[in-house]
């Protein structure tokens, strides 16, 4: 995307794309310019400190973070930035997910992670609350984000088949 991305959305692990590809997917459908990256803690963590440090000033508003399993990231970030961070935890093999939500959700008071649901849905979910976001101070975004929802409630079917 050309324009200066607003929202970081970064991942752990090229493995988490196919999860993580559902926030993109709606922020591209929503005209919200974004960029993505892989970022870990555990594996990066000087890209992560660079990435977090450098995210306000570089005009980033809003970053996404998803990771599963011992899912630090989110955390780290929201440590040492002062943008909201929204986590998704990404569905593990091991633990179907519940390891990444527990180390995601129970942040210390102080610093905060807006935690998302556990795979497709939280991801999806994270690009929607990102766009509210940025949508308090952008009425062009908020009409696009209300005819979103209206065209969703629209193509709720009537009869189950
Ligand atoms: N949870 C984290 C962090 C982190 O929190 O920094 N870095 C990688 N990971 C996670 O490890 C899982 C397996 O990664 P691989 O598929 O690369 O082995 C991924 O879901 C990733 O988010």
């Amino acid at each position: 995307m050309a324009d200066t991305p607003l929202i970081g959305i970064i991942m752990g692990s090229t493995s988490d794309w196919e999860t993580m590809r559902h926030a993109a997917d709606i922020l591209t459908q929503l005209g919200v310019a974004h960029e993505t990256k892989v970022v870990s803690a555990h594996r990066t963590p000087k890209r992560l400190y660079d990435y977090a440090t450098s995210a306000a000033g570089r005009g980033l508003q809003v970053i996404i973070a998803g990771a599963g399993g011992a899912a630090h990231l989110p955390g780290m970030a929201a440590s040492m930035t002062h943008l909201p961070v929204l986590g998704v935890p990404v569905e593990s093999a091991a633990l179907k997910g519940m390891d990444s939500l527990y180390s995601i959700v129970q942040m210390p008071g102080g610093i905060p992670v807006g935690t998302l649901a556990i795979g497709k849905a939280g991801a999806i979910n994270a690009g929607l609350l990102a766009a509210s976001i940025l949508a308090l101070g952008d009425l062009a975004l908020s009409e696009r984000l209300q005819a979103w929802r209206t065209a969703q409630t629209d193509g709720v079917a009537t009869d189950p088949a």
